[in-house]
């Protein structure tokens, strides 16, 4: 664990900021106090959320850069060049500020792209977390850019760790992986959806439906995680000769669940692919 509390800063201070900061805060890694966020001007609810917690919150990115060790990029892809430009430009940042670690969360931006903009031999992480870091059972991965030292890798994955799982990979992995893990949530929530709908459909309480639901798809996954056994297996162990999963599964089957999302993975890489490729700024 890291010793001492890390100030730590948001360019772009959003959702998955915000989702982030609040799973921070809990895991006891750093405080509200020691926060800061930029957002756009027009964003006066993500200000206020970030001064719910007690962090500040600016629309300029340079107080972000100058007030915190570890400085998370949570803008869109599209204002990357900008966000990025702005501290680039700062004449005062070049003397005093320019050794902050940058661990970017932008969905298709490269390495190469993010070093791009940023000053010569900035030390830039790639990650690809999901929203559930707010209850610090997130899934996150990160890449190192050209001029992260070891010690860059280790804080980055002290914090992704506090707020749940953390793997280094390798770059041309992130666009599957964004399509999986980072998108992966809101699949998930339409299948929770869908499947409370239909406990509905058959007479069940709403809330009580949403709460099974949900409460499956998180033991499912832990008994994937815990057990170590395939998925295949487990799913067998449910399936009784002539019971009632036979007949959902078979279902299932026939709608074509698996095809649909292997295909969503596939659509979602695909349109990761294109804003790499394309760079952040042409999408
Ligand atoms: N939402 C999610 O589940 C995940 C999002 N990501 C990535 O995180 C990044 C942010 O996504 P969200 O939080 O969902 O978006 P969001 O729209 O909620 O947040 C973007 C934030 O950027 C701020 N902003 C806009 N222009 C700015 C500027 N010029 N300077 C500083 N801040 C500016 C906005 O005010 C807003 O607070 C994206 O690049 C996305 O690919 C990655 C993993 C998961
Ligand atoms: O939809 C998006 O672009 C981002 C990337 C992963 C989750 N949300």
């Amino acid at each position: 664990m890291t010793s001492k509390l890390l100030k730590i800063g948001f360019i772009g201070g959003g959702k998955m900021a915000q989702a982030m900061a609040k799973g921070f805060i809990s895991a006891g890694l750093s405080k509200g106090e020691m926060m800061i966020a930029s957002v756009h001007p027009s964003d006066l609810p993500s200000a206020e959320a970030f001064q719910s917690i007690g962090a500040e919150s600016v629309f300029e990115n340079i107080p972000v850069v100058k007030k915190s060790d570890v400085v998370f990029v949570s803008v869109k892809p599209s204002v990357i060049p900008q966000a990025l430009g702005d501290i680039t430009n700062a004449d005062d940042l070049k003397a005093n500020d320019a050794d902050k670690l940058y661990l970017s969360i932008a969905m298709g931006v490269t390495i190469k792209e993010l070093e791009s903009y940023l000053p010569r031999d900035s030390r830039v992480i790639r990650v690809m977390p999901n929203t559930p870091a707010l209850v610090r059972s997130a899934a996150s991965v990160f890449v190192r850019g050209s001029n992260v030292t070891d010690e860059d890798a280790f804080t980055t994955k002290e914090l992704l760790s506090s707020i749940g799982t953390c793997e280094e990979v390798t770059e041309n992995l992130l666009d599957p992986i964004t399509a999986l893990s980072g998108s992966g949530p809101a699949y998930i929530y339409v299948i929770i959806e869908a499947l409370a709908d239909g406990g509905v459909k058959m007479g069940l309480p709403r809330d009580l439906a949403y709460r099974l639901a949900a409460q499956t798809v998180l033991g499912s996954g832990k008994m994937v995680l815990d057990t170590n056994t395939h998925p295949g297996i487990l799913k067998d162990n449910v399936t009784s000769p002539a019971g009632s999963t036979a007949s959902g599964l078979h279902f299932l089957e026939e709608k074509g669940l698996r095809a649909a999302l292997i295909g969503a993975i596939e659509a979602a890489t695909k349109r990761c692919h294109q804003v790499s490729s394309n760079g952040s700024t042409k999408k």
